[in-house]
């Protein structure tokens, strides 16, 4: 009998297969954007780098080695590729390792990447939030380091311990056109060892192969100009005995960069900036204004509770100092009026 009974497929389409489709669409309605921040001497190629990951020609103007202390230059630029769009954020330094006096070369770079952070907090704590908020939070360092072949300067190593917590950093060997490719290899290996030996933590790609990290730092070229090498124009820089392809990857670690920050991970860049470095901005900085998840029962407190303690302790306080000054006044009072009781009996 049982073998009689009619078995139906079901139609097999209830729709939620098409959920992926649907964030999709919307990541292209809103559009994407990204924040880089790139830290490095003046003149070092951090324009053209970024000029070359974007291959565009962001207009900017170069600045000078004359500034008495290290600044920030802020550009921001509407990008398209096919139909999507891009609002990048790039902040530079300006006049970075041009002072004599470096001390404190860092901290216009930790200000600012705080005040992005307190902007966001701001934001997160109002009561009428804005659907367009513009996140300004930087999701990416570029730490460009000189092509000297020799070692970190001590400048690169303090900047990079300040901000290793509240940024992920990348680290660059910039014009790496200029070092030899047995220097460069010995090169890499003694940034790594400076990096690690003192405990610099850089940005840990996700989808970490071993290839990857061992080409860390990336020693990148930039270039927008059109070189003709056999019969294709390709991007590179011309010299008096050849010519070096930007995008060819036994020339320089160009290619891998671009992928790495463009292709395969800038959501997770994105996604560690939200969890990791802003969380530990959040976390200090509410604590710092005397909110706390649990008691000291150990018990969970809600942010109500913590008003009103708040609220209270405040009322106390100025009450206390209330009846202080009334005490303070009264006995001001007092020896008045015995100086004048004196003074009538002189
Ligand atoms: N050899 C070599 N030269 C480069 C490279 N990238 C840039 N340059 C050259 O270095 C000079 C300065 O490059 P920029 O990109 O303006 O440097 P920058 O760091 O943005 O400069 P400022 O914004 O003025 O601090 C230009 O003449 C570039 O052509 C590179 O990878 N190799």
């Amino acid at each position: 009998e049982k073998e009689n009974i009619r078995c139906l497929t079901t139609l097999g389409h209830f729709g939620f297969e098409c959920l992926p489709y649907q964030l999709v669409n919307r990541s292209m309605q809103h559009g994407f954007s990204f924040n880089v921040l790139c830290v490095g001497e003046t003149g070092i190629g951090k324009s053209t780098l970024i000029n070359t990951l974007f291959n565009t020609n962001l207009k900017d103007t170069k600045s000078s080695h004359f500034y008495p202390n290290v600044g920030l230059k802020v550009l921001t630029y509407d990008l398209q590729e096919s139909n999507v769009q891009l609002k990048l954020t790039v902040v530079k330094t300006v006049g970075y390792g041009d002072q004599i006096n470096k001390e404190g070369s860092y901290q216009p770079i930790i200000d600012y990447i705080d005040a992005q952070f307190e902007a966001y907090l701001q934001e997160e704590l109002k009561i009428k939030r804005s659907f367009k908020y513009q996140d300004t939070r930087i999701h990416v360092c570029l730490y460009f380091i000189s092509p000297t072949g020799h070692a970190l300067k001590s400048l690169d190593l303090l900047t990079m311990k300040r901000i290793d917590n509240k940024v992920n950093i990348i680290p660059l060997i910039a014009k790496a056109d200029t070092v030899s490719k047995n220097d460069l290899q010995k090169f890499k290996n003694k940034i790594m060892s400076e990096l690690i030996s003192n405990g610099i933590q850089i940005y840990q790609f996700p989808n970490d192969d071993e290839t990857t990290t061992g080409m860390l730092p990336f020693a990148v070229v930039g270039s927008t100009d059109e070189v003709k090498v056999g019969k294709r124009m390709v991007r590179g820089r011309h010299y008096p005995w050849g010519v070096l392809q930007v995008e060819n990857e036994n020339h320089c670690d160009f290619v891998k960069l671009r992928d790495m920050l463009l292709c395969t991970n800038m959501e997770d860049l994105k996604e560690e900036t939200h969890v990791r470095h802003y969380e530990c901005y959040r976390y200090s900085k509410l604590q710092k204004m005397g909110f706390t998840d649990v008691g000291p029962d150990n018990q969970p407190v809600s942010f109500q509770e913590i008003y009103e303690a708040k609220r209270l302790e405040f009322h106390d306080q100025c009450q206390k100092e209330e009846e202080e000054l009334k005490k303070r006044f009264m006995q001001q009072v007092k020896d008045r009026e015995t100086a004048f009781k004196d003074a009538e009996k002189e």
